[in-house]
């Protein structure tokens, strides 16, 4: 599933030297090596996350946990200093990711409804992340 220098020359191919084009490939070697551990990670968190949307269904607790979230993007901020990564693209980022788990949670609840018909008392339950305005 790795790609090959022919994929990862791109369009510079056709524009610089070779010695250039050599160092560029073993840096988009490295990029494509941290591209596909994302993919990983983001895969193995979802996973998890997944099973925090169905424990959340069934308890009736709501998609979304703002205080939760408020501790995440600090200690991640802080983290992203320490890495001398940009912590508003960290926070930009964790939101980003955040917000498409808090979709999966509430497909998820909504599905559950239909499959637990006994849970009827969440029809009654209302939390600010349950409206239909996008975060
Ligand atoms: O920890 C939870 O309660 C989750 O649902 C996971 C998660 C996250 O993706 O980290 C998602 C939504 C919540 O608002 C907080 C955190």
């Amino acid at each position: 599933m790795s790609s090959s220098p022919d994929q990862r020359a791109g369009d510079a191919a056709h524009h610089v030297d070779p010695e250039v084009l050599e160092e560029l490939l073993a840096m988009r070697a490295s990029i494509d090596n941290i591209d596909a551990t994302l993919v990983y990670l983001l895969a193995e968190r979802f996973k998890a996350t997944q099973r925090v949307g169905v424990l959340k269904a069934r308890h009736q607790l709501p998609p979304a946990d703002p205080a939760r979230e408020r501790n995440q993007i600090a200690r991640l901020k802080r983290l992203a200093e320490d890495a001398q990564l940009d912590p508003e693209f960290a926070e930009k980022f964790l939101n980003f990711i955040i917000d498409e788990v808090i979709r999966h949670h509430q497909a998820i609840s909504a599905s559950e409804t239909v499959s637990a018909p006994e849970a009827d008392t969440r029809s009654e339950y209302s939390h600010p992340s349950d409206s239909a305005e996008p975060r």
